[in-house]
């Protein structure tokens, strides 16, 4: 394992409103801003009783106290980025709207806060057309829809394609970029767009299952911040929107596991860290001393254990997502000199992931409603999918060019046998094991291939997903099924096994090991990495994504892979 070096963390001030439940205004920016790997500044516009049930009361404090916060921080602090929130009131907004006429930052994201979700005013009705005549100042504001509504002068938006609608009068009358938020439609999507004056069409699109969960306060200032700290690094809107959309993603499906408040509970903001503590070889990685960590990154061979073997059924492991080294790209310091080949890999593959979090497969297997037949038929295409894996990696282990690297993978590929085999006496008896179907064959003819033929670069960014995404997926499913309660859970003992922090060292180990890879590779060999690691996370989806009634009805069912001979 190694630690990365990073791009200096973006210094994002927050200009706020307080929830002293946490989960909302400046401590949710906060949150956002640190998760998202930026430093936060905070600047207080008003201090607000509230909770998750609602706003009891607002104090404003004079806003000759705001204007000296704001001369305090921008004297002595160069900002790279500020987040508006909370305003309140006529006086408030005109102190910041002066402030910010100043220029004081590269990216100015105002969020129009102007109703708290769990009900309360945060803004005095007064102050809508004093709010108008400050957004001008900012790059991207990011209303819910009944804000975007009264910015468009219209009713409240229904349907999609009305929202868009508003969304692009709105970006044309201040002239700046729109954040149109699905969040408050009815139904079971919760899209999003980018819009952005001049351009008729949304110029991003983000699509996405509601996440099912009541505890959404504060997704509203939470997504602003981050946006606004992974543009600061990135200076990419389209792209550091889904970034930061995904990330709140997780801070959703992680909600339900805070147990904060009777009503609308705040999202678990560091839900990619959570096992920072609990995990010991995760802190001696990303908190190594610098030599160590210069030894790790130029020397060759991995630190983590060479047992860890990605599927392996009687040993199988998946890791939380950021101890796997797989936090969403963003809160891991990409896009910036320090980025390394595998972040790319990573935003690039965000897509499959989400497909691959919200098939029903993976859900039901969450929380449980999975049928037992269904997960006996992946437990059965997942030991044809080993046979040939093991046999992958014992190529790579051929064609690795140094050592340890060899004996990792000799090592994983020999565990997978032995696990494989201990699968195969457990859970098979004497039936004979379903044939292969035509997906699980195409993902292993094609792991052949690459790991036999197109060299040990090639080979190792194919075998990545297999690690890296079930990592992932695993540590979904484990926190979901957390969340839920593991008990009487009809996967727990399976699910459970997620928790081995040799199969973490090991999907870092092979990171690292693409990451060497890439950085010895001429540019064709890393395209060609590139093309192997995204066909073979769309293989990791179509893998989940099959079922025993699809295989059966497959043309020429039978098997791109093998039943116990050599594919
Ligand atoms: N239940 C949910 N599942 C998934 N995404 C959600 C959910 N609720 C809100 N979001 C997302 O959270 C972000 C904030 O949305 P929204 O609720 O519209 O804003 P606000 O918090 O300002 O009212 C948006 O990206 C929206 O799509
Ligand atoms: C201080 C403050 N600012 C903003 C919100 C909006 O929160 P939400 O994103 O849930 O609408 C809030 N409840 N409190």
């Amino acid at each position: 394992m190694t630690a990365t070096p990073s791009a200096p963390a973006p210094r994002v001030l927050s200009i706020a409103g307080t929830d002293p439940t946490g989960g909302a205004g400046h401590a949710a920016d906060l949150k956002s801003v640190a998760a998202m790997g930026g430093y936060g500044l905070s600047v207080i516009t008003a201090v607000v009783a509230q909770n998750t049930q609602g706003v009891v009361a607002v104090h404003t404090p004079p806003v000759t106290v705001l204007r000296a916060q704001l001369d305090a921080v921008a004297e002595d602090v160069e900002l790279d980025a500020v987040k508006v929130g909370m305003l309140g009131s006529v006086d408030v907004i005109e102190t910041v709207g002066r402030w910010l006429a100043a220029g004081r930052a590269p990216v100015v994201v105002i969020d129009p806060v102007m109703v708290a979700t769990a009900g309360g005013r945060l803004l005095d009705p007064d102050a809508e057309d004093a709010l108008r005549g400050i957004l001008h100042h900012a790059d991207l504001i990011t209303p819910n829809l009944p804000e975007l509504a009264v910015l468009a002068e219209r009713p409240v938006a229904t349907t999609w394609d009305e929202a868009l609608e508003q969304g692009r009068a709105v970006a044309e009358t201040f002239g700046t970029r729109v954040l149109v938020k699905g969040g408050h439609l009815c139904g079971d999507s919760t899209p999003d767009a980018l819009v952005v004056p001049g351009h008729p069409e949304p110029v991003a699109q983000y699509s996405g299952d509601r996440v099912p969960t009541r505890n959404t306060h504060g997704t509203g200032c939470s997504l602003s911040s981050a946006v606004a700290t992974v543009v600061a690094r990135t200076g990419d809107w389209a792209e550091g929107i889904g970034t930061a959309r995904s990330w709140l993603r997780g801070a959703l499906r992680a909600a339900d596991s805070l147990h904060v408040g009777h009503g609308n509970g705040p999202v678990h903001h560091m839900h990619h860290v959570q096992d920072l503590v609990a995990d010991p070889a995760f802190v001696a990685a990303a908190c190594a001393e610098p030599d160590d960590a210069a030894r790790a990154a130029g020397a060759p061979g991995p630190a983590g254990p060479a047992s860890g073997t990605p599927r392996d059924g009687a040993a199988p492991a998946a890791a939380p997502a950021a101890a796997s080294g797989s936090p969403e790209p963003g809160a891991d310091g990409h896009g910036g000199a320090g980025e390394r080949f595998t972040d790319e890999l990573w935003r690039d593959c965000r897509e499959i992931r989400e497909r691959i979090a919200e098939l029903p497969f993976v859900t039901g297997l969450g929380d449980g409603t999975l049928e037992r037949d269904a997960f006996e038929w992946y437990l059965d295409q997942d030991m044809q999918y080993l046979d040939a894996y093991s046999r992958a990696l014992a190529l790579l282990a051929a064609a690795a060019p140094e050592d340890t690297t060899r004996e990792f993978f000799a090592t994983a590929a020999a565990a997978v046998v032995t696990g494989e085999s201990a699968l195969h006496r457990a859970r098979l008896g004497e039936r004979d094991p379903e044939p292969p179907s035509g997906t699980t064959g195409a993902y292993v003819d094609f792991l052949l291939a690459r790991t036999g033929q197109d060299g040990f670069a090639v080979g190792a960014a194919a075998v990545l997903p297999c690690y890296w995404l079930y990592a992932h997926v695993g540590s979904e499913l484990t926190a979901r099924a957390r969340a839920a309660g593991l008990q009487g859970h009809p996967f727990a003992d399976w699910l459970e096994t997620y928790d081995d922090p040799e199969f973490r060292a090991a999907t870092e180990t092979v990171r690292d090991v693409v990451d060497r890879a890439a950085a010895r590779a001429d540019s064709a060999t890393r395209d060609a990495m590139r093309r192997a690691f995204l066909r073979a996370c769309r293989l990791e989806l179509e893998f989940f994504a099959q079922t025993a009634h699809d295989a059966a009805h497959e043309p020429g069912a039978a098997p791109g892979g093998h039943a116990g001979g050599t594919p």
